[in-house]
């Protein structure tokens, strides 16, 4: 199944800030959505989520910081009921077990409130909770910014071993090629709210066609980099 969606737009203000954007997105896709800051990256995932929601898929959304996502004033236990309820998931503590190891937060006390988890385990919380219930699309966005590279580096490689062999597709949001370059197959580029180039990630990275992806990919080599 490839989810489909044409002609995205949003105005803001009287000002166009996504022009017409169209996507196809296969199941199992690993996308990363680039570009620099403001050149409409956020406000393509919010399109895409809305339209692809509308369309019935059921499509999980990762923001920048934990705080985003949690309330600092119930537990880690209510979150995760909250989500379950939303999807109309009863109670499953075998797929919460399988989550919870696969993004190592199987230590972390869920009768604590958020803050008693550090950033990063709060962080894997909610990426746990966006998981529930096999998505057919996560969208993260910029979902380790707040989150220092060892760690967030250690979060994508959870991510990404958890997303194997599944059919979620997966489109991450970010400045940061370094935390993309090996992760994602294809590269999707935003420039002043157009989709200017997309293709495989190296082909992009090594030899880029626009003056967007050419900015990003500049004076570095990202394929070669450690993380
Ligand atoms: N509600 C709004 N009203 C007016 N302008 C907006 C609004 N939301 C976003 N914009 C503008 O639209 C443009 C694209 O914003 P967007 O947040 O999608 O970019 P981005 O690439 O995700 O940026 P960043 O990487 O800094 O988060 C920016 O110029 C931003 O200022």
């Amino acid at each position: 199944m490839t989810m489909t969606v044409t002609g995205l737009t949003a105005v803001r203000s009287g000002r166009t800030i996504l022009h017409s954007t169209s996507l196809n997105i296969p199941l199992r896709d690993r996308i990363g959505l680039v570009g620099s800051s403001g050149s409409g990256k956020t406000t393509l995932g919010h399109a895409l989520i809305d339209d692809l929601r509308a369309q019935g898929h059921c499509v999980a959304h990762v923001p920048q910081s934990p705080e985003e996502a949690l309330d600092p004033l119930r537990s880690m236990a209510f979150h995760w009921r909250e989500a379950e309820v939303a999807l109309g998931l009863a109670p499953d503590r075998a797929d919460q077990a399988a989550l919870f190891v696969a993004l190592k937060i199987e230590g972390g006390d869920l009768r604590k409130r958020p803050w008693s988890w550090s950033r990063g385990m709060q962080q894997r919380f909610v990426i746990a909770m966006a998981l529930l219930g096999n998505p057919d699309l996560i969208v993260l966005d910029e979902p380790t910014s707040a989150l220092d590279p060892v760690v967030a580096a250690a979060t994508m490689e959870l991510l990404g071993g958890f997303l194997d062999g599944k059919d979620t597709a997966m489109i991450l949001i970010t400045h940061d090629l370094g935390l993309v370059a090996r992760r994602v197959e294809r590269l999707m580029v935003m420039d002043s709210g157009h989709l200017v180039e997309q293709g495989r990630t190296k082909e992009i990275l090594e030899r880029p066609k626009t003056r967007a992806a050419k900015a990003l990919s500049a004076h570095r080599n990202w394929m070669a980099l450690p993380c």
